[in-house]
């Protein structure tokens, strides 16, 4: 018989910290995943002190449930939030307004106070898992030791507070400043968190890029090593203000390999080089489709489409990420696939690998 949550949560209850207080009562299990035998979960400790200070805790929790013996196999990931504070569920300040005109601008880029690096997600193409390959990015970083910022900018489909599993309102302290939330180790702001749920945003462009704009410099983003944009598609206003505005590290370019999304990713790769963003590579998402029942591998969107473009405009390609249902599903459930340990999480493990090793995060 497979254990059940209930009896992992029993387990853990029984784990000491060094407070006396233990791992369910101090609500620190996430993104818990039973399948099968097999246990996964994610301790989320508030600061890189406390996740070393805790460390025991998690040998000891991996330890207990391998004891069990509906358990045949364990795997507890031990992440810490960013310096920003934890928001409390519910209610902002009631005069904090986002959605306001720019204030005016001068001169180039600008930095952001604290945030060492910005890498900015576009996509050509709607639909092609630019936000899936933003939050699953992200908590690859945090889980190489980066401190990560997610920001979704994008502002008319924001996605990110479901696939982070993130709910409730960001507080803030002052009516102007507001407090980011964190999930799975990733510090987050999303606009969709400032909306009631099925409200629709109908700004125009000043609004827009005035939205943006409080995004990037109201939010109490605390000291970050890199912070990831999820971009709206396309080759609107808010990549324009974006790009213009802020001191991007560069972009990466999210697009699937059949034609029509290549046309549309050449599109955003000639604005970003109009704009003279630099472009940091290409990602290849839904690449290949291995079916979990046989194996077998199908080209469902063909492959290698985005590697050959890659070469042909001379720009990085940073890797494939297979189709799978379990991505779509990660999503949908806020636990990003880069949590656990498959072949997707290794994909995304080698692209955080890769842009650290580059120094680009
Ligand atoms: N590699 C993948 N395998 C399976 N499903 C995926 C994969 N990548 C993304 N998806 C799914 O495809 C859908 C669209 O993905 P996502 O929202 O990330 O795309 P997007 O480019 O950000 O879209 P939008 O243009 O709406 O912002 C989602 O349901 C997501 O779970």
């Amino acid at each position: 018989m497979a254990i059940t949550r209930e009896g992992v949560m029993e387990i853990l209850r029984g784990i000491r910290l060094p407070d006396g207080a233990d791992l369910v009562s101090r609500d620190m299990i996430r993104a818990l995943s039973i399948a099968g035998g097999q246990v996964r979960f994610v301790i989320e400790a508030e600061t890189p002190e406390q996740a070393r200070a805790f460390e025991p805790a998690r040998a000891a929790a991996e330890q207990a449930l391998r004891a069990a013996p509906e358990v045949s196999d364990v795997q507890v990931v031990m992440t810490a939030h960013g310096p920003a504070a934890k928001a409390p569920p519910q209610e902002a300040a009631p005069n904090l307004r986002i959605g306001q005109h720019p204030t005016p601008h001068q001169g180039g880029p600008q930095r952001i106070s604290g945030i060492d690096r910005i890498l900015a997600v576009a996509s050509g193409k709607g639909g092609v898992g630019k936000s899936t390959v933003s939050s699953n990015l992200a908590v690859a970083l945090a889980r190489q030791g980066r401190r990560v910022g997610l920001l979704d900018a994008d502002i008319y489909g924001p996605s990110q507070p479901r696939m982070m599993g993130v709910k409730g309102r960001p507080s803030s302290p002052d009516g102007k400043s507001i407090d980011p939330v964190t999930a799975h180790g990733v510090t987050m702001m999303s606009l969709g968190l400032m909306l009631k749920e099925d409200e629709a945003v109908i700004w125009r462009g000043p609004m827009l890029m005035g939205a943006l704009q409080q995004l990037l410099t109201q939010v109490n983003w605390g000291k970050l090593d890199v912070l990831v944009i999820d971009l709206p598609p396309g080759t609107g206003d808010v990549q324009l203000t974006l790009c213009q505005r802020t001191h991007l590290t560069g972009a990466l370019v999210v697009s699937t390999p059949q034609d029509v999304a290549l046309l549309d990713a050449r599109k955003a790769i000639d604005m970003f080089l109009k704009l003279k963003t630099p472009i940091l590579g290409l990602i290849e998402n839904m690449s290949s489709y291995i079916c979990p029942n046989c194996g077998h591998e199908a080209h469902i969107f063909g492959h290698g489409g985005v590697r050959a473009e890659a070469a042909k405009l001379d720009v990085p390609f940073l890797g494939e990420i297979p189709l799978s249902l379990a991505v779509r599903e990660a999503g949908d459930s806020g636990t990003p696939i880069a949590l656990g340990d498959g072949p997707e999480a290794q994909a995304y493990a080698r692209l955080a690998e890769r842009l650290i090793g580059g120094g680009m995060a």
